[in-house]
């Protein structure tokens, strides 16, 4: 669904990736890894159309879209939870949900308001509070149904799990296993790699700018050794 080829990506002069290429298939579950600054967050906002690459494509069912608005991409069907969430403070749960709500690419409406709310039941008991009201937890949680409402075929996950309570996290883990069996395709970073190669299909390990080791996300679990060098652990 989404194929990227050779990014390179500067923030002024630093040259932060340095010929990225992948995939992420339709209904796949990719995780990407790496220890901070690698570059994962920027591969995600080179995908996004946050930044241009000065080099490589991004391609969206084929089709050429690097470098294209972020709106664009979301009416592709690509759904992003910014690292920091990226809720309305000012708007409440209500409002920040039925604003974002939009039909799929094929015309379908699988993730409804009342569909999202049973998801998060917590999200159920604030519907009138203000963005700004909620508890980390609950304004991850709303990010996450925010880019839900949407419908997307493909939802980006950036450290969705961040500071969360052990509770909240464990909470988050089971929406993405629900997202996951839906057959929406994701694409997940997180600081706990173990339940990012448990919740994906295959897996990305990033350093300094490139893809140093993929594969199945099983069989990068069933060499901790190689991993653990790539992430320092
Ligand atoms: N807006 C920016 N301007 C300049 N440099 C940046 C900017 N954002 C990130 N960087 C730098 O780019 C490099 C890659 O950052 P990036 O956020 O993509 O890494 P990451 O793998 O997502 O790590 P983290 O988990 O810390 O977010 C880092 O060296 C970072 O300092």
């Amino acid at each position: 669904m989404i194929r990227f080829e050779d990014l390179h990506t500067y923030y002024g002069d630093s040259h932060i990736l340095h010929g990225v290429a992948g995939e992420i298939p339709a209904a796949t579950a990719v995780g990407l890894l790496g220890r901070n600054g690698m570059g994962k967050t920027t591969l995600i906002r080179t995908l996004m159309g946050y930044v241009r690459p000065a080099q490589g494509r991004v391609l969206c069912d084929g089709r050429e879209v690097t470098g294209q608005q972020p709106e664009k991409m979301a009416r592709l069907g690509i759904g992003y939870v910014p690292e920091g969430r990226g809720i309305f403070p000012n708007l409440s749960v209500r409002e920040n949900l039925v604003m974002a709500a939009r039909p799929g690419i094929d015309g379908k409406t699988a993730w409804t308001y009342e569909r999202v709310l049973q998801t998060f039941p917590r999200l159920a008991e604030r519907l009138n509070n203000g963005g700004h009201q909620l508890s980390g937890g609950e304004q991850q949680m709303l990010s996450i149904g925010r880019a839900l409402m949407t419908n997307p075929r493909l939802l980006i996950l950036d450290e969705a799990t961040e500071g969360l309570a052990p509770l909240i996290v464990a909470e988050i883990w089971r929406v993405i296993a629900q997202i996951r069996s839906t057959g929406i395709a994701t694409l997940i970073v997180d600081r706990d790699w173990r339940k990012v190669l448990a919740h994906t299909d295959r897996a990305l390990v990033m350093e300094k700018g490139q893809i140093v080791l993929q594969g199945a996300s099983a069989a990068l679990l069933a060499d901790p050794q190689a991993l653990g060098e790539r992430l320092g652990v």
